[in-house]
């Protein structure tokens, strides 16, 4: 993969061969097609092509032939078709009768997907197209059933009574079927719009906790015109029930948890319109990308990961609208936040804003406005800099390091109702009053319990630190300078400093909406003074947080003075990062790599450091065994910055792996993280609040956000010879094996 010289990052490979493109031409259907296009095509359904056997079924003749299914023997060969173009090979199909045999023959435990977990004689004879329904075909296998399940689906919800189903569809090779569901599907699935044309979709929260969890938006007081369109809108369409807030001038934590009675969501960035016909001017939400299942709102963090696929998948539209909405948060709530709902307002998430935009430039630099987007972005990231993270109560004076330590005041409403059971039961015990009692007090401050406040400032900085949760972070995250953090921030502070110098003439004049601090509307910033704060982090960083020893960083602890001794994939940040040595980085490669290397790729922390768990101590999802997108894409990105190639591509193999298998043998499953440790269904998680992406009906819609664009970012990771061996399901010892065999048998050929 080439280094990039502007973003000094690993740039986009380009795309991965063997992808199908949407279309071959205009006017050639290409069998891969998207399934709007696919299945709302008349021409394509009508069976047209039958052959000289001009034999025809009405829907029941038809409908009797498939009883053939419901019967013991529903997979006897007939009349078989003997195509020996397996390519072009189609088949003629009842929708509905099919999918019900289906369904009853081989989705034995009833859950609406086809899996390996399912009893069923796993195969299944369909009518060919060529024969006009008169030969059949069989179709066998966990993997091909269940894309008959998909693509049946997915017919009927575009109101397809009979189609003709290419095979192609369903024996595609798993590597570019799921590349091309995630570009053409899931993208769509979970990109949101907050206006007129969708509120309704967008304000829906699965996490809301009301008895009347009713579409609300809070709009900031600096943008008077979305209130107005919000309100206009709210009285022309009553039956939607929006609620429509202007947020107060200043947010004080007192304001947030009071908003906890009405969550909403919060306005993001807005553009003008104008209807071509009538000439009227309104407005358009900007888009954004969630992450899906429970999270439906714009993540911080998730963002940033998203853009990463989404850049490779030409999406650049949608990466530039997440930072323009970004760039809104900022402006008018006065960070990145967490996520863009009420009670979200008092925290922020890992900061990636300067590397999202320069990624994002790079596509777009030859478009006219293409500096103005970017010197937009940096102005952002320099308050969100100086006012979110280098300033109290985060910044550290002492070591100058950054913690994360948001503000924010009693117990955070949007978790599962039980998560915080075990710690609120011996002061519900205490004061002798029911669970919702004691949380209604204390939130109130009608109880005072000091220890709890504690509890929950470091619970909210476990929050605002991405990893919610783990045994790393517990009760003490508030006062950890992580190593994560202040990577972050190194590349914030060198990802600023060059681009002032390479982009804007080393000259940066800041405007007054963009002043921190004694900062003055005019004030001129150059490279100089970030290059130095980015060598001063760089040198905080290797005295506090670096152990030669064990060739990792640490957290380190502010209020104790003292390095931490848990093992955290966050110490791979710092080669994304580059704050690492060539020296540190191969310290790191040989001694840390292998504590962290799982079969799936790489684990969020080692098993030892997590230590033992049980009834008193559940399982935390930022731990061993699990395993997530962003850690994978952050060390394969680092360890190629730094020349580790071959181990760059191990993990990306071991990752795609994983997440194609569970994808093939469990009905195309994507989902948020996975236990790496476990080769057979990696995608069961049940640590806190399960596993998000599992709740699909026959096809999934969405994956999950970071884990579809860690796929398609890590094909561009692995090599072509790695991408074939993926797509025919090759356990990553095996195809080592077989390159070593194959190097030996050359080797031996040349004496
Ligand atoms: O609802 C509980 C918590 O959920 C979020 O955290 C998890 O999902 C986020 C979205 O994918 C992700 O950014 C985060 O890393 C995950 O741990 C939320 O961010 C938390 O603040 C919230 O309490
Ligand atoms: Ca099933």
């Amino acid at each position: 993969m080439p280094i990039n010289p502007e973003t000094q990052m690993a740039g986009p490979a380009p795309p991965p061969p063997g992808l199908h493109t949407r279309k071959l031409s205009d006017d050639v259907p290409n069998v891969y097609d998207d399934a709007k296009t696919y299945y709302t095509a008349e021409d394509r359904h009508r069976n047209n092509r039958a052959g000289p056997r001009t034999r025809t079924y009405s829907q029941n003749g038809l409908l009797k032939q498939m009883e053939r299914f419901f019967t013991p023997d529903p997979y006897r060969r007939g009349s078989h078709d003997e195509s020996t173009m397996p390519h072009t090979r189609k088949f003629l199909i009842q929708v509905e009768p099919t999918l019900q045999s289906l369904q009853a023959q081989e989705d034995t435990d009833q859950n609406m997907q086809i899996t390996i977990e399912d009893n069923g004689p796993k195969v299944l004879s369909l009518r060919t197209a060529a024969s006009n329904g008169y030969n059949r075909f069989d179709i066998r296998g966990t993997y091909m059933l269940s894309n008959l399940l998909q693509e049946l689906s997915l017919a009927k919800e575009y109101g397809r009574k009979q189609i003709i189903l290419d095979e192609a569809r369903l024996n595609e090779n798993p590597v570019n079927r799921l590349s091309r569901l995630i570009r053409d599907h899931f993208w769509e699935g979970l990109t949101r719009r907050i206006d007129a044309s969708s509120i309704e979709i967008a304000a829906r929260d699965p996490k809301d906790w009301t008895d009347d969890p009713r579409p609300r938006i809070y709009i900031p007081r600096g943008a008077p015109e979305q209130y107005e369109y919000y309100t206009k809108l709210a009285q022309e369409k009553p039956d939607i029930r929006l609620d429509v807030q202007l947020l107060p001038e200043k947010i004080t934590p007192e304001i947030v948890r009071d908003m906890n009675s009405k969550p909403g969501l919060l306005a993001v960035d807005m553009e003008e319109e104008t209807d071509p016909e009538t000439g009227e001017k309104t407005l358009k939400g900007r888009p954004f990308v969630v992450p899906g299942g429970r999270f439906n709102e714009l993540y911080g963090w998730d963002s940033y990961m998203e853009s990463l696929g989404l850049l490779v998948n030409d999406r650049v539209d949608l990466a530039k609208s997440m930072v323009l909405n970004f760039c809104f948060c900022i402006k008018h709530y006065g960070k990145i936040l967490n996520a863009t709902r009420s009670y979200y307002l008092c925290r922020s998430q890992p900061p990636f804003l300067t590397d999202m935009a320069l990624r994002v430039y790079d596509k777009i630099k030859h478009e006219p406005g293409a500096a103005d987007f970017l010197r937009t972005a940096i102005l952002a990231a320099i308050k969100e800099y100086h006012s979110v993270w280098v300033a109290e109560p985060r910044l550290d004076p002492v070591t100058g390091l950054s913690r994360y330590r948001p503000e924010g005041l009693g117990v955070p409403p949007e978790t599962e109702a039980d998560h915080f059971f075990h710690i609120l039961e011996p002061y519900v015990a205490k004061h002798g009053v029911t669970f919702n009692e004691f949380v209604e007090a204390y939130n109130t401050g009608k109880i005072k319990e000091p220890k709890l406040d504690d509890y929950f400032m470091h619970d909210r900085a476990v929050r605002e630190s991405g990893h919610d949760t783990s045994y790393r972070l517990e009760g003490v995250c508030a006062d950890l300078a992580t190593i994560d953090l202040n990577s972050l921030l190194f590349k914030y502070e060198s990802d600023i400093g060059r681009t002032i110098r390479n982009v804007f003439g080393d000259k940066l004049v800041i405007p007054a909406e963009y002043c921190v601090g004694d900062m003055q509307p005019g004030h001129v910033e150059t490279s100089a003074i970030w290059d130095r704060r980015a060598k001063r982090r760089k040198l905080a960083i290797d005295k506090y947080l670096w152990s030669e020893e064990a060739g990792m960083y640490f957290d380190y602890d502010t209020a104790k003075r003292q390095r931490c001794d848990y093992e955290s994939a966050t110490t791979f940040w710092a080669l994304w990062a580059g704050v690492s040595s060539p020296k540190q980085a191969a310290a790191m490669v040989t001694k840390a790599l292998p504590r962290f290397e799982a079969y799936g790729g790489l684990l969020s922390g080692t098993k030892e450091s997590r230590g033992e768990i049980g009834l008193d101590r559940p399982n935390r999802q930022w731990d061993y065994p699990y395993g997530w997108a962003p850690q994978q894409m952050l060390a394969w990105t680092g360890l190629y910055r730094y020349s580790f190639t071959d181990e760059a591509e191990r993990l990306a193999y071991k990752w795609l792996f994983m997440i194609t298998k569970a994808f093939v043998d469990f009905n195309g499953v994507v989902v948020e993280k996975y236990d790496v440790t476990r080769p057979i269904d990696p995608h069961r998680v049940d640590a806190e609040y399960g596993n998000q992406g599992l709740d699909f009906k026959g096809v999934a819609k969405e994956g999950f956000g970071w884990v579809n664009a860690s796929y398609i970012y890590g094909l561009q990771i692995v090599n072509g010879h790695m991408r074939r061996a993926l797509g025919t399901l090759t356990p990553y010892e095996t195809f080592v094996k077989a390159i070593e065999e194959n190097r030996a048998k050359a080797l031996a050929e040349l004496v």
